[in-house]
């Protein structure tokens, strides 16, 4: 076991299922992979004397907040939570809370509230390759326009925003990166829990990424529009500011950036890591 071999310090819990719809479909698999996984973590931890622990929490946790109360802050209610997924997030952190609260002397808990990562590391070599149909915006995005995909679903016309399409604030996921990096300093300074909002502050629609994603792939994108998809909040972006005050962290990268960084990604490996020789002759050692 891992505890046993290594001399390990803290830990980054990046696991679980994260698809909204999927979530409302299979609750079981849900609440097993998201919950179980993490409380055997955490068993594990305090039996091995490892006290700092970094989970990756969601927006998902605010569930659909009123538009006057936007950006959301830290200190702002969560809990009403609109599908399995965000439940599951949601009852993760009480139960870090609670654990927090238990031994206030001994854990040290970072929690990390992700609003949207999108995007990949600009070298192309490093991104997301989701397995069978994924269910997340920018990747069904990147497949219609390799040609993977006939067409893109637009789920909703006619919310209260500039062009009817839901508010996201999407961010880099090399920015979501070097916020973790960030925590490592900061453990010292943390007794109990700590939440941390991971966003850029800045809300953008399906249709602005759709209209970026065009520039950065140089083609247009067939879509459809559809109805809305059960689950889905209307608009919802942060104030990332607690974070840059305690981390020294702030998001840097454009929602273009984004766009650029994914596309680049699917071109080199349109296939994902199924044609990753290239990587393994880099050295870099990817296991399925
Ligand atoms: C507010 C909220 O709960 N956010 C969480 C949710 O993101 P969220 O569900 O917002 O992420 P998606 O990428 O699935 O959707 C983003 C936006 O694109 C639209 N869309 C999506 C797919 C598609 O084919 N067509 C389309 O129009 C959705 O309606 C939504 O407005 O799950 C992510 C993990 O999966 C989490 O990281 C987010 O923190």
């Amino acid at each position: 076991m891992a505890f046993d071999r290594f001399n390990i310090d803290t830990v980054f819990d990046f696991t679980g299922r994260k698809a909204v719809g999927e979530s409302t479909q299979l609750p079981i698999l849900y609440y097993k992979y998201n919950m179980n996984g993490t409380m055997t973590l955490l068993k594990c931890m305090r039996e091995h004397d490892v006290q700092n622990f970094v989970f990756s929490s969601s927006c998902t946790v605010y569930g659909a907040p009123s538009p006057d109360n936007l950006p959301i802050k830290e200190t702002d209610p969560v809990g009403c939570c609109q599908c399995p997924y965000a439940k599951c997030k949601y009852f993760t952190e009480c139960l870090l809370q609670d654990l927090a609260q238990g031994e206030p002397d001994y854990w040290r808990i970072i929690i990390m509230r992700y609003f949207n990562p999108v995007g990949a590391h600009e070298s192309g070599m490093i991104g997301e390759d989701p397995r069978g149909d994924p269910q997340n915006l920018m990747p069904k995005l990147a497949q219609v326009a390799v040609g993977k995909r006939p067409i893109l679903n637009i789920y909703g016309e006619d919310y209260e925003t500039k062009d009817g399409s839901p508010i996201r604030d999407y961010i880099h996921v090399v920015d979501v990166a070097k916020a973790h990096r960030k925590t490592i300093k900061n453990f010292q300074d943390i007794r109990g829990t700590e939440v941390y909002n991971i966003g850029t502050g800045e809300g953008k629609t399906a249709w602005d990424m759709v209209k970026a994603f065009e520039i950065a792939c140089g083609k247009p994108i067939a879509f459809q529009m559809c109805g809305r998809r059960p689950g889905d909040v209307p608009k919802i972006y942060c104030d990332p500011s607690k974070a840059e005050k305690d981390l020294g962290w702030r998001a840097e990268r454009s929602h273009t950036q984004m766009c650029a960084d994914l596309w680049r990604f699917y071109t080199l490996n349109p296939n994902g890591y199924q044609d990753a020789s290239v990587l393994r002759e880099s050295g870099l050692n990817i296991e399925y």
